[in-house]
């Protein structure tokens, strides 16, 4: 079911795929707190499945840590690019490995808090990016946008701003989810099959554009303006109901593509 005129909702995967997967607005609902997030046995059972069904060709692409992530969905671990790429586990049960040592920025973190001065404001640090979240203070996310703006010019070179959901994150320039996918995408679980990314957020536009340029399935949940994007889900509970039709769909055999 079509949620724009233009973005049609992707048809189930034809052939040997590999699936990407962003987690907030996308797997689980928004909350008012990182924190606050519910991540379910039914969410759990889908993903172990859909992992075994693409013979490990699924990934996490997040810009949450992949030790927070491993704590919201224990005992289920996957593959997973945390921090937005800083950090990879590109084996299930393998080593994550971090990029470089972090800027310390807790300094920074410390006197952007003193300055917005408001308990409903969560700075979240996550060693080389910070994430001002302002959804329970919406009416702070200007100011707190002008304040990490500021704050670049104090940085080493390489940093950006990025816009979030609900807030505003600093991060190192090699921190994008597209370079991410091509990463895993050289590993054997991953190559020579069809990326397919769902994602709902600005730091998800990039992940798309590598997806289209590798000729796959690039998936805007709830879009609310311009996207990369060549399809599009109404929401959280479209995008689950499609993962589940797609790891019950028999398209690949029937395609003769897939070896049973
Ligand atoms: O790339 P994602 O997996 O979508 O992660 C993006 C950020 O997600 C988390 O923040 C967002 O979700 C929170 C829970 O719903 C919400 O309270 C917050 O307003 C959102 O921005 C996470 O805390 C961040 O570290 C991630 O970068």
């Amino acid at each position: 079911m079509p949620v724009s005129p233009n973005l049609p909702a992707p048809a189930l995967p034809q052939g040997p795929w590999a699936l990407f997967l962003d987690i907030d607005g996308t797997l689980l609902e928004h909350a008012a707190h990182p924190d606050a997030v519910v991540v379910g046995d039914e969410l759990r059972a889908l993903l172990a499945s859909l992992e075994a069904r693409l013979d490990g060709a699924l990934a996490f692409i997040t810009g949450r840590s992949i030790a927070a992530v491993d704590n919201l969905f224990q005992p289920l671990r996957l593959r997973a690019a945390g921090l937005y790429g800083l950090e990879h586990r590109l084996a299930r049960d393998g080593p994550v490995e971090a990029a470089g040592e972090p800027a310390d920025i807790a300094a920074l973190a410390q006197e952007i808090e003193a300055e917005l001065d408001n308990a409903d404001v969560y700075i979240e640090r996550k060693g080389p990016i910070l994430a001002i979240h302002t959804r329970a203070a919406p009416h702070l996310l200007r100011r707190a946008t002008q304040l990490v703006e500021q704050a670049l010019g104090r940085l080493p070179a390489g940093y950006r701003v990025l816009a979030g959901n609900a807030g505003v994150e600093l991060m190192p320039l090699e921190a994008a989810k597209g370079a991410a996918i091509r990463r895993f995408m050289e590993e054997s679980a991953f190559s020579g099959r069809r990326p397919v990314f769902l994602g709902d957020d600005t730091s998800d536009e990039n992940g798309f554009e590598v997806v289209n340029e590798m000729d796959g399935v690039s998936v805007r949940i709830k879009p609310r303006g311009p996207t990369a994007a060549r399809h599009a889900l109404a929401g959280v509970e479209e995008a689950l109901v499609w993962l589940d039709a797609a790891n019950h769909s028999n398209a690949e055999k029937s395609a003769g593509l897939v070896a049973t």
